[in-house]
């Protein structure tokens, strides 16, 4: 039996918590702490799983799970090194803190993997990007790869890649809900009422991305199938080309990824 602790039950945590749990794990596996008691006591209510302090968590949990933003690691850090077990593993969630800083600041040899996942993991579709730290070995790599195999899919990445990732997978899910998001509003400035257009949008994406998940087709070929000679696609695709989109996507990744980088390094000196 392996116990695992998630440190920081906001967002990415309660979607770790509830995505283990749809995937089998037993609750009494899991623990979690949280800073606000109200909220501690709605989600043991709602998956059954215990809220505990840090120094339990430490002392419960064979793999601790780090989710607090990047900007709340330190005092966590602080509480975290002096109850910490030999040979617990941690993973940590968050964007763009190296494994070095968690070396440098919990018990020598502390065994660390970077991992990168998205909230998709809610309905067991997340697609996290793991690395080991110096002190985890291949086991630990398989240990994190089987428990976040449980809700997506999982890629073994250096860490060097990993603020890319973050970029890409990391925020990916907020680009689209982004662009259903826009393309309901050309809806209702089309005059098509909101719950309509919703639904159009939302299943032509959930369309799309099962032939995109199929894997056999380039999304360029996918494209090119629905654009019509002289017909309604192309105009669009002129208006987006005319606009931007392109450029548009590339330099807000980019900026993502620079942002992941700055993230890590305000905690550099420290
Ligand atoms: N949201 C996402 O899509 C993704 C997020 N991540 C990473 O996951 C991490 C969490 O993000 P997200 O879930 O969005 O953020 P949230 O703010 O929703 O969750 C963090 C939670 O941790 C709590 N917290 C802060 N400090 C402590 C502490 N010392 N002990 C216990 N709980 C604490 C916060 O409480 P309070 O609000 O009171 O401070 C909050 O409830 C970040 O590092 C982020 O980079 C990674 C991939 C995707
Ligand atoms: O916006 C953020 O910083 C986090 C990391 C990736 C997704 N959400």
């Amino acid at each position: 039996m392996t116990t695992i602790a998630v440190l920081g039950a906001g967002k990415i945590g309660e979607a770790l918590l509830s995505g283990l749990l749809q995937g089998g794990r037993p609750a009494d596996e899991l623990v979690f702490t949280e800073k606000h008691p109200e909220r501690s006591a709605a989600l043991s209510e709602r998956y059954g799983v215990k809220g505990v302090d840090v120094a339990s968590a430490a002392q419960l949990a064979d793999v601790l799970v780090v989710a607090v933003k990047p900007q709340d690691i330190e005092p966590l850090l602080d509480e975290l090194a002096p109850v910490l077990r030999p040979g617990a593993l941690i993973v940590s969630l968050c964007a763009g803190l190296p494994t070095s800083l968690y070396e440098r600041r919990l018990p020598e040899g502390t065994p660390v993997v970077r991992v990168m996942p998205n909230t998709p993991m809610l309905v067991g579709e997340a697609m996290s990007a793991i690395s080991a730290g110096r002190f985890a070995g291949s086991g630990h790599l398989d240990l994190v790869e089987e428990l976040l195999g449980t809700v997506g899919k999982v890629a073994r990445v250096p860490e060097n890649q990993q603020d890319a990732v973050t970029a890409l997978s990391g925020s990916g899910p907020a680009y689209f809900f982004f662009l259903v998001e826009a393309m309901i509003d050309a809806g209702i400035l089309l005059g098509i009422p909101r719950e309509l257009a919703a639904t159009l949008i939302i299943q032509s994406a959930v369309g799309a991305a099962q032939m995109l998940n199929q894997g056999d087709q380039h999304p360029v070929i996918l494209r090119e199938a629905v654009t019509s000679p002289a017909g309604t696609t192309i105009m669009a695709i002129r208006e987006l080309e005319r606009h931007g989109v392109r450029a548009a996507l590339l330099a807000a990744i980019e900026a993502a990824r620079d942002r992941s980088v700055e993230l890590g390094q305000a905690h550099e000196a420290e």
